[in-house]
C-alpha cells in the first residue's frame, strides 16, 4: 500500500517534470528536425544520425522550454493560459528546475556531441541560447518584434536534423529554415490577436497590444504572403517536385483564406482556428515534403 502511493508520487512527480519541457511544441519542433534529417539525404537515413540525432535535439529543445517555464513562472502565475503550468502551480521549486534542464540539457548536447557530430551540437546549443536567453530574457519584454527574431531559433531545427546526417548545411537546409521562419508570425500573432488581454495584463509588447489589432492583422496578412512565396520554392529550385507543389498549394490556399478573413471579418473564434489550423498546416507541409521526396514526379 505504502509503495503503491510512493510510486504514484513519484509518478506524478516525474509527470510535472515533463511538463516543464513544453511536451506539445517541442514534438513537432522534434517532428521538423525528424524529417529534416530524411530530406538530408537521397536514400535511407544512418540509424545512428537518426536515433542520436532525434533524441539529442529533443532533450535540449525540452531544456530551452523549461528555460522558459523558469523565468517565466511569475508571468505565467497571471495569465489563465499558462498558469497551470508546474512552477506558478508549485508542483516544481526553481532550484529543481535549474537542476533537471542542466541535466536534461547537458544530456543532449553530450549525445549530439559524442554520437553525431560537434557541428550539430553546436548548432543546437546556438538554438538553445537563441530562445531560452535572446528571445526569452531579451527580446519578448523588449519589442513586438521579439517572435519575428526569436522565430529564428524556432526554425532551426530541421536544420539541426539535416547537419545530424550530413555533417554540413546547405541551401536546401535553409530553405526548410525559411520556411518555418515566416510561418512564425502568423502562427503566433493569431494566437496573439484573441489572447491580447492577457499579454497586456502582464505588460508583453505583443504586436497587438503595442501596435493594435488592425496593424496585427495586415500582419498576418502579410506574412501569409510571404510564407506562399517562401513555400513555392522548393518547387521552384526543384528540391521538391509536384506532389509537394500540389500539397503546399492546397496548404496554403486554406492558410491564405485565414489570413484574408482575420483581416476583412475578425473573431476571435476565427483567430483561434487560424492558430490552430497554423499547427496542422506546418506538420502536414513537413509530411508533404517527406512523401515527395521518395515518390518523385
Ligand atoms: C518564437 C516562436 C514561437 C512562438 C512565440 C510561439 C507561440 C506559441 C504559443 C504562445 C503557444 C501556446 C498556445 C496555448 O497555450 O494555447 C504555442 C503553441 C504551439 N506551438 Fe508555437 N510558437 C513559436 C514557435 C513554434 C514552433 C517553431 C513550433 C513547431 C515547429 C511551434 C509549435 C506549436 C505547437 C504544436 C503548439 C500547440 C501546443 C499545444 O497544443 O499545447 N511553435 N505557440
Ligand atoms: C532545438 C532547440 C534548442 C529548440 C529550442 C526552440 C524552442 C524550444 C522553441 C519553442 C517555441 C515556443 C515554445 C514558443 C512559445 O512561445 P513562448 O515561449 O513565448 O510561449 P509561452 O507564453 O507559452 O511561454
Amino acid at each position: 500500500m505504502a509503495t503503491t502511493l510512493a510510486w504514484q508520487q513519484t509518478a506524478s512527480r516525474l509527470q510535472e517534470f515533463y511538463r516543464l519541457t513544453k511536451p506539445r511544441v517541442v514534438s513537432l519542433i522534434v517532428f521538423t528536425a525528424f524529417i529534416g534529417m530524411f530530406l538530408s539525404v537521397p536514400g535511407a537515413v544512418p540509424l545512428n544520425a537518426l536515433i542520436f540525432g532525434t533524441l539529442g535535439i529533443a532533450l535540449v529543445a525540452g531544456a530551452a522550454a523549461a528555460v522558459n517555464c523558469l523565468v517565466e513562472q511569475k508571468l505565467d502565475a497571471v495569465m489563465a493560459r499558462t498558469r497551470a503550468r508546474p512552477l506558478p502551480r508549485g508542483k516544481v521549486t526553481s532550484p529543481e528546475t535549474l537542476f533537471f534542464l542542466a541535466l536534461v540539457g547537458g544530456a543532449g548536447l553530450l549525445i549530439l556531441h559524442e554520437l553525431v557530430n560537434p557541428l550539430t551540437m553546436w548548432l543546437t546549443l546556438g538554438t538553445f541560447v537563441g530562445y531560452a536567453i535572446i528571445y526569452t530574457v531579451i527580446l519578448k519584454p523588449m519589442t513586438p518584434q521579439n517572435i519575428v527574431i526569436g522565430g529564428a531559433s524556432g526554425a532551426m531545427p530541421p536544420v539541426l536534423g539535416w547537419a545530424a546526417v550530413t555533417g554540413e548545411v546547405t541551401a536546401d537546409a535553409l530553405l526548410l529554415f525559411l520556411i518555418i521562419f515566416a510561418w512564425t508570425p502568423p502562427h503566433f500573432w493569431a494566437l496573439a490577436l484573441y489572447r491580447k488581454l492577457e499579454y497586456a495584463k502582464v505588460g508583453m509588447p505583443m504586436l497587438p497590444v503595442t501596435h493594435g489589432d488592425k496593424f496585427t492583422r495586415l500582419h498576418v496578412l502579410l506574412y501569409t504572403l510571404i510564407l506562399i512565396g517562401v513555400t513555392l520554392m522548393p518547387y521552384a529550385t526543384q528540391m521538391s517536385g509536384l506532389i509537394y507543389l500540389f500539397g503546399a498549394g492546397v496548404l496554403d490556399a486554406v492558410f491564405l483564406y485565414y489570413a484574408v478573413k482575420i483581416y476583412v471579418d475578425y473573431s476571435d473564434q476565427l483567430a483561434r482556428k487560424s492558430f490552430r489550423y497554423s499547427i496542422f498546416y506546418l506538420a502536414a507541409l513537413f509530411v508533404v515534403l517527406l512523401v515527395d521526396h521518395y515518390i518523385r514526379f
